[in-house]
């Protein structure tokens, strides 16, 4: 079965934002991708200030709402990263699968925030507007393979995806929005790493270009396979200029698509068991 994932560019404006998802996933369906899986934060990127504003209950966002709707309309699994309302103040970020008939199968709260500050890069601190979340899901069964689910900085920890892989995901999913300078430095090299010592398929929608004036994605959506070849690539675009004060010129969002294989996967693991063979004598195995 085939796979998509999107690569666009969310700002503020929350309603425009859902007509890009809504239109990427009608087009994946016409693909005839089984599955579209947007980046995190599909819903909004905005300011701190904004996101107590912004962030939605999911069961009255308007945002889901419509994104179920899609699935519905075109029969496909949708994952797609929000802010979902934790409180008054924070949300949390949340991953959610979708089924084909618009309900939602999962919804992963990111365990992992994104609290840095890069010498000559981004300063973030997630948690001033994030509640980070508490559990692991077990895998969800979908016809291309049980999914695992994690956001973004999650991919930097490798013991969450060996758990999700012990736990039999067969793919494993990071919507994110990875910064410029983290992004060149690492994206490929991390999704790959965990693709090939998971021995699954890696799905990475990605959020790309400019947010803001201050805020920027470096995008390359990837889908990975199990013995860790790049099967597809969003395509890198020229960063746009966003003035104080504006939202940024529309943009209309694309996705890749790469074919599922559990045969091959299977492949991979036979031939290299992994699972069999580590020392849980000499060290911890999760
Ligand atoms: O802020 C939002 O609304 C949506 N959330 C994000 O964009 C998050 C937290 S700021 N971004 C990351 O985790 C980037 C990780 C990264 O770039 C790395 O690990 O290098």
């Amino acid at each position: 079965m085939l796979a998509a994932v999107a690569q666009l560019c969310s700002r503020s404006n929350v309603a425009h934002n859902l007509l890009v998802c809504k239109n990427v996933i009608a087009r994946a369906s016409a693909a005839g991708a089984g599955l579209i899986w947007l980046p995190e934060a599909s819903d909004f990127i905005a300011g701190p200030a904004d996101v107590p504003r912004l962030s939605r209950p999911l069961e009255r966002s308007e945002f889901v709402d419509g994104i179920k709707a899609s699935a519905k309309e075109g029969r496909i699994w949708v994952g797609v990263g929000v802010h979902e309302t934790a409180d008054e103040k924070r949300c949390y970020n949340t991953n959610l699968l979708i089924s084909p008939e618009g309900n939602i199968v999962q919804a992963y709260r990111k365990l992992h925030l994104f609290d840095v500050n890069i010498k000559g890069g981004a300063v973030i601190l997630e948690s001033s507007t994030t509640v980070p979340g508490k559990e692991l899901l077990p895998p969800a069964k979908t016809p291309l393979g049980k999914i695992g689910l994690l956001t973004c900085y999650d991919l930097r920890f490798p013991e969450v995806s060996l758990s999700l892989r012990r736990q039999g995901a067969q793919i494993l999913t990071y919507p994110s929005a990875f910064t410029l300078r983290t992004g060149a430095a690492h994206w490929e090299t991390l999704l790959r790493a965990r693709a090939i010592e998971t021995q699954t398929y890696v799905l990475a929608p990605a959020q790309i270009g400019s947010h803001s004036p201050t805020r920027q994605s470096y995008g390359h959506a990837l889908i990975v396979d199990p013995w860790g070849t790049v099967l597809a690539q969003g395509t890198d675009r020229q960063p746009v200029a966003v003035k104080e004060g504006e939202d940024g010129p529309v943009d209309e969002g694309t996705f890749v698509t790469a074919e599922v294989d559990l045969s091959w996967l299977e492949s991979t693991r036979e031939g290299m068991p992994l699972w069999e063979q580590r020392r849980g004598d000499v060290y911890p195995v999760l």
